[in-house]
């Protein structure tokens, strides 16, 4: 897997400018409250449009500003797993997952869901409704959500943040075994050196201007 990121873009007093490329499968994004870590990966979703810049993943071109190339979302292949989680509440645990399964892409084979529900450990909560659930049970029936319509990488926004140490540890062995199990690149947002570490040495570190 490759990431090529090149981008400008200002959204109200924050000016993101990045400058990146790696081979790696797994990168890291760091950096302060509000240097624009959530833009970033807005832009590699394709949900905003950066003023310039070109994106690059896997060797297709996402966005090039010079080449007025901007991939629609649902065509990009982000499996995005959002700060705050975003599981449809009127919908019970089975149907988030069988609702990211329906975003898969025509001709995409679909995922192994068993070892996916497994890894991630959330066989049991299928019937429940979202609202009955723990913050890291929601985090977990989210990542599997994402992964459920098998991208081509996954974004990874904070994804256990407000979690305690022992949770977050386990979720994160879990996103582990994602990344190397299932083989799923991924681009992760933190401000935990020590998560990150436990993910990849390659740190995208952004800073403010
Ligand atoms: N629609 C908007 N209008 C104005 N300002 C915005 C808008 N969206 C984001 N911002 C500002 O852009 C900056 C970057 O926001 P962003 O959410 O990308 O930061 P972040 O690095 O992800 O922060 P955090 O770590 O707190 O989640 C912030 O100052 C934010 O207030």
């Amino acid at each position: 897997m490759s990431f090529e990121i090149v981008l400008n873009h200002t959204v109200g007093d924050c000016r993101l400018s990045v400058d990146f490329a790696s081979q790696v499968p797994r990168i890291a994004v760091t950096g302060p409250s509000g240097v624009g870590k959530t833009t970033l990966l807005n832009c590699i979703a394709g949900l905003i449009t950066p003023e310039t810049g070109k994106i690059v993943i896997g060797g297709r071109v996402l966005f090039d500003s010079t080449e007025r190339i901007s991939i629609r979302v649902e065509q990009r292949g982000a499996g995005y797993v959002f700060q705050d989680a975003r599981l449809f509440n009127h919908l019970r645990v089975a149907a988030n997952l069988a609702y990211g399964e329906r975003l898969r892409q025509a001709g995409h084979s679909g995922v192994d869901r068993e070892r996916i529900i497994e890894t991630l450990g959330i066989g049991s909560l299928l019937d429940r409704w979202p609202a009955s659930l723990s913050g890291g049970e929601i985090r977990r029936v989210a990542i599997a959500r994402a992964v459920f319509a098998h991208p081509r990488f996954l974004l990874l926004d904070e994804p256990l943040s407000s979690l305690d140490q022992e949770r977050a540890a386990e979720i994160l062995t879990m996103i582990e075994h994602l990344g190397t199990a299932i083989g799923i690149p991924m681009i992760y947002v933190s401000h935990q050196p020590e998560e990150t570490a436990r993910l990849t040495d390659t740190i995208l570190q952004l800073a403010p201007r």
